[in-house]
């Protein structure tokens, strides 16, 4: 399924500033549904906190958030998450006394629904992203690969319509790092789910983004496919061109 042309999502003229420090400055993106988009640019750029006004963690001090045709601008990411816009975190945290099964079923209560339902729903997420052998196991047993997949498995199991994904392959071998973005296509091909996705990996980049969004110091610097971006003389001055050597391993 790629982008059906409908605009899922507005960001208008978004400001965000921590005291004299502009993180983001007058943004402005629009994202169809079913798309993907690759969010990129050097640290420091504002592309978590893009992530965390549209997801309701921060709210803006100028500007506006549409999802769905409705002002989310300022709304808590509760009532964004149960509106079906989700994201991940950089930073997993599960809950330590918790089976990876527990775990999922505790993020899929977000959309309730009967617990037999929620039971079934939270394990096909689970085997969807690998981890069906470790459903009943602690999930702090889980090495850093597995922690990566209880992280998307939480956000899938509240069935998202819009899904931001804060570097999800960062800390994982090449090897691990393909069926991540098998289940990633997966998603947008047979759910039609649109994706935001922050990467460093500019590999990961190029396969994926039906689009590419690069900020540098809280602006939006430039907008394009991959190939275009990637051959801008601004991007590769502000971002390509002193990126650590980490793109393509
Ligand atoms: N809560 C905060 N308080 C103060 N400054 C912040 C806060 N959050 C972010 N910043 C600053 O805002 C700027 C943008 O940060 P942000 O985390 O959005 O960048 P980023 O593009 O995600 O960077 P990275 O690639 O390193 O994760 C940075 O200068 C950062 O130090």
């Amino acid at each position: 399924m790629s982008p059906s042309g409908e605009t899922v999502l507005t960001v208008s003229g978004v400001g965000k500033h921590f005291r004299g420090l502009r993180a983001l400055d007058g943004v402005d993106l629009r994202v169809a549904e079913g798309e993907i988009l690759g969010v990129i640019g050097p640290n420091g750029a504002g592309k978590t906190t893009l992530f965390n006004v549209v997801c309701g963690a921060l709210a803006p001090d100028e500007g506006r958030v549409e999802f769905g045709g409705r002002d989310v601008t300022g709304a808590s990411p509760d009532r964004i998450a149960r509106a079906g816009m989700v994201r991940t975190f950089q930073l997993m945290r599960p809950f330590g006394s918790m089976t990876v099964l527990e775990n999922v079923a505790l993020a899929a209560q977000h959309r309730r629904q009967p617990p037999h339902r929620l039971r079934a729903r939270s394990m096909d997420v689970v085997e969807r992203v690998g981890l069906g052998e470790w459903a009943h196991r602690g999930a702090t047993e889980l090495p850093t690969a597995g922690l990566k997949r209880l992280e998307l498995a939480r956000a899938l199991a509240m069935r998202p319509r819009v899904l931001l994904l804060d570097e999800v392959l960062a800390g994982l071998v090449p090897a691990e790092r393909e069926p991540v973005l098998d289940l990633l296509a997966a998603l947008r091909e047979e759910d039609g789910t649109t994706l935001l996705f922050i990467e460093h990996i500019m590999a990961a980049v190029m396969r994926l983004s039906d689009r590419v969004l690069v900020l540098d110091q809280g602006r939006v610097l430039a907008a394009g496919t991959a190939a275009e971006v990637t051959s801008d003389p601004r991007v590769i001055e502000a971002y390509l061109g002193e990126e650590p050597d980490d793109a393509g391993d």
